[in-house]
């Protein structure tokens, strides 16, 4: 291998390393500072050896997290054996033995594979669900699974139902606070564990059971786990790639050692040659010494230039499984680069209406802003908000109340134009912008929404129910920030709602 194409691997692996090390962060602190050694003693120039030692560090940490996982996939098992029991312990209705078993073994095959962990809670709520249609055969029994899953029909939980109710919530709770997630779920958990701890209501439970779901199916089930490989896969490819670099390094001494070698010997051979034509009597046994002497100087050289041909081979193959090697990496960071794009798209999308979220409104907003600032168009916003949603929850539940989400914004889309933003900042509350729209304009489609909503018939267990929304709107003036844009367009929310609800007030 030539020096500089050595050179230039060597610096196209540190850019390689480094830069899939970044996209690694952040999940796990101990694996964190794992990666970042690497990518220091990388980037500081360290020999081969010293990047081994770096790896070998590594090693334990590795097996921690891997230690990790097995607890928290023992945790998930009791969790679900838990459950099963406290099912079979309610008296009013009798498990299904057979889906009891089959979801017994399916735990017993699948409990330490992360990503099987949201199927077997999902399995959970099957063999429960099932109870109930055993029951409902069954009228004489009643369950308090019927309640569970026909919300509406119940609304008081009986006291024997409410204690097997709490004691499911802990199991629960007990089972999202052991899931050790990265720092960023903290507040998601303590927002689902207070949900859990203070739920003493039947009618949350499933949608609480699906909440712990999605956060085992997001955290653990694809994100956690594609790291944890990936990193491992990095592991081996940095000690794989540093083996390659420390056989071309030792192939490169090698050769260098035999120049040597062959110079020594040469020197050593025409010394050894004019000592003895020094010492040469005659013609004749000059000529005999000297043939000898030039058959031995040429089989050196010809044995030099086969080692030197067998060595450049090496050298040869030894850059290609290196190239081969980046390339693979380089396609890794590719592919960890597409999925973690994904997640953030997730991130920035509410899951129950499909609308970009408040995150995805408050990086959009600025720029946004700024634009419109620059190219000096008109941009409104309007702040709408589902009047009396709380009513619809108390009367129809938190399941009717998630329906009538999803469709208010269908409704307010159908208005809407290709440019104009709808976002869901929070609760029942919606975002919408209007680029290059005027007051006078953007007023005119928030009108035309409220009305849209308002003429909408919106059905609960069969009852025509009316629901309207109030909205309050402001256009953007030169060198505002859009927080004071949106504090204006709020006002006027809360002038509309003071005045009756159901209209659209204007910041003039
Ligand atoms: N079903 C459901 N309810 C939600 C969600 N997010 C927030 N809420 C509920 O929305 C309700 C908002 O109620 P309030 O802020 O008191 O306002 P409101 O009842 O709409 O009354 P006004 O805004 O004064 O007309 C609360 O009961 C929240 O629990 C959700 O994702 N799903």
């Amino acid at each position: 291998m030539t020096e500089s194409s050595s050179d230039k691997l060597i610096e196209a692996l540190r850019k390689a390393v480094s830069r899939t090390s970044m996209l690694a962060e952040g999940n796990d602190p101990k694996l964190d500072s794992v990666v970042r050694q690497i990518r220091q003693a990388i980037t500081k120039g360290a020999d081969a050896n010293e990047i081994q030692d770096v790896l070998n560090a590594a090693e334990p940490l590795l097996i921690q997290s891997d230690e990790a996982q097995l607890s928290r996939a023992k945790q998930v098992r009791n969790c679900l054996q838990d459950l099963i029991e406290l099912l079979e312990k309610q008296n009013t209705s009798s498990v299904p033995q057979n889906e009891k078993k089959q979801l017994e073994a399916q735990i017993r095959i699948n409990w330490q594979v992360s990503s099987q962990w949201p199927h077997l809670l999902k399995g959970f709520l099957s063999l429960a669900e099932k109870t109930l249609v055993q029951t409902e055969h069954n009228p004489s029994k009643s369950s308090f699974l019927k309640r569970f899953f026909n919300r509406e029909t119940q609304v008081i939980t009986p006291k024997n139902d409410q204690e097997i109710m709490v004691q499911i919530s802990h199991t629960l709770a007990g089972l999202t606070n052991n899931l050790m997630l990265p720092s960023h779920y903290d507040d998601d958990i303590s927002d689902l564990n207070k949900a859990l701890l203070g739920n003493n209501n039947l009618q949350q439970l499933p949608a609480l059971l699906d909440e712990v779901i999605n956060l085992i199916m997001v955290a653990i089930g694809k994100t956690q786990e594609n790291l944890t490989n990936y990193l491992n896969q990095l592991n081996k490819q940095l000690a794989s790639i540093n083996e390659s670099i420390t056989s071309s390094y030792h192939s490169q001494k090698s050769l260098s050692e035999s120049r040597e070698g062959f110079n020594t010997k040469l020197q050593q051979q025409v010394t050894n040659t004019s000592q003895a034509v020094k010492g040469a009597s005659d013609l004749d046994s000059l000529k005999a010494l000297i043939d000898d002497r030039l058959s031995t100087i040429s089989t050196t050289m010809s044995e030099y230039r086969t080692q030197m041909l067998r060595q450049e081979k090496h050298a040869t193959q030894s850059i290609t499984q290196l190239k081969n090697k980046v390339t693979r990496m380089e396609k890794d960071t590719a592919s960890l680069r597409s999925l973690l794009q994904e997640k953030l798209a997730q991130a920035m999308t509410d899951s129950l209406t499909d609308l970009p979220n408040r995150t995805a409104y408050q990086d959009a907003i600025l720029p946004l802003c700024k634009i419109m600032q620059k190219t000096q168009k008109p941009i409104c916003l309007a702040v709408c908000d589902i009047d009396h949603f709380k009513k619809v929850n108390d009367t129809w539940g938190h399941l009717a109340g998630d329906k009538v989400l999803r469709l208010v914004p269908k409704q307010i889309r159908s208005i809407l134009s290709k440019e104009d933003l709808m976002f869901r900042y929070g609760g029942e509350e919606f975002v919408i912008v209007f680029p290059e729209l005027t007051l006078t304009q953007a007023t005119e489609r928030a009108e035309a929404i409220r009305l849209a909503v308002a003429k909408t018939p919106f059905n609960m267990q069969g009852e025509p129910v009316s629901i309207s929304v109030s909205i309050g709107i402001a256009e953007l003036i030169p060198q505002e920030e859009p927080e004071s844009l949106f504090a204006r367009a709020d006002k006027q929310l809360y002038l509309a709602k003071e005045s009756g609800r159901n209209k659209v007030m204007v910041n003039k």
